[in-house]
């Protein structure tokens, strides 16, 4: 069984070129200690917490590789910015090339997992997150052979709120939303690179997520509600999910599911 850790991008920049190796994202991001696990199956398709469920990044690795099917269990909730296809297409690639004894290079297979989500508009950065683990920098954009990243360790809790879905192809394919974006993303970059604090990732979170317009009212109402108990937080992207530190239970009282995780300084486990 293979684990890869979800991702959560506190903001990002977009850089969509003619290849997948080239295509990626500038940006922050961190690992977690929830993710996907994956095991090989003699079943065809995809399992997703043992439902058969349409999930073409997956299967994309799965044909590349040969591989017949697989079956995912995910801990944390799909669509909602934790990377779930890209751990899902990094640990699948993974477990069907050491299954047969494919003899891939783990850059081989991140390369390949990352190709997956640029094809399927899943994904450019979590796969580069998941690579390293840790508070990982995107300072320059690519496939994780390519890309350049500085990567920070923090002991900290994290507490998330998922309020909602908002799938990344709808955000990744409209291109006035990602000028926006991207504009705002490697500014921000800028500043935190300036001042590399976990304080700084949730401050920077929140400003990326109000001046782009990616924060709707429910993801700004339950911040400021963190904010004012003293505590910090940010908006996780892609997802209608808010994440926090310190928040003295208010995520509690606002509608969605809660959950507290790790900040994970390893991306994956074999
Ligand atoms: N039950 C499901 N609900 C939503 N999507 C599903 C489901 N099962 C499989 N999928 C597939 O999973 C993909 C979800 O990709 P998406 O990038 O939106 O999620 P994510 O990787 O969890 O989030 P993010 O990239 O924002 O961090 C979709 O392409 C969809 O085809
Ligand atoms: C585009 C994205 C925010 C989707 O989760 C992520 O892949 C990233 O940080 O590039």
């Amino acid at each position: 069984m293979t684990f890869v850790s979800a991702s959560i991008t506190a903001f990002f920049s977009s850089k969509i070129s003619d290849s997948p190796e080239t295509t990626g994202s500038y940006g922050v991001g961190f690992t977690i200690d929830k993710g996907v696990r994956a095991e090989i199956s003699e079943k065809e398709g995809v399992y997703l917490n043992g439902e058969r469920v349409d999930f073409p990044t997956v299967s994309y690795v799965l044909e590349k590789l040969g591989g017949r099917g697989v079956e995912l269990f995910s801990d944390v909730p799909i669509s909602s910015g934790f990377g779930v296809s890209g751990a899902s297409a990094l640990a699948t690639a993974i477990e069907v090339s050491m299954g047969k004894n494919l003899g891939h290079s783990f850059l081989e297979l991140a390369d390949l997992a990352h190709e997956a989500e640029v094809v399927n508009l899943t994904g450019l950065g979590d796969v580069v997150t998941q690579s390293h683990g840790g508070i990982v920098v995107r300072i320059s954009p690519g496939c994780p052979s390519r890309a350049k990243v500085v990567r920070y360790l923090h002991r900290a809790d994290v507490k998330f709120l998922v309020m909602g879905t908002l799938p990344t192809r709808d955000i990744l394919s409209d291109e006035i939303k990602r000028k926006n974006i991207n504009r705002l993303g490697k500014s921000l970059l800028k500043d935190f690179l300036k001042k590399p604090l976990m304080d700084c990732v949730f401050e920077l979170s929140k400003k990326f997520a109000v001046e782009s317009g990616l924060a709707d009212e429910d993801v700004i109402d339950a911040i400021e509600a963190v904010e004012s108990a003293g505590g910090k937080a940010g908006m996780v992207m892609l997802g209608k999910t808010v994440f926090a530190m310190d928040d003295s239970g208010v995520l509690e009282e606002f509608r969605g599911e809660t959950f507290t995780a790790r900040i994970a300084s390893c991306g994956l486990s074999v």
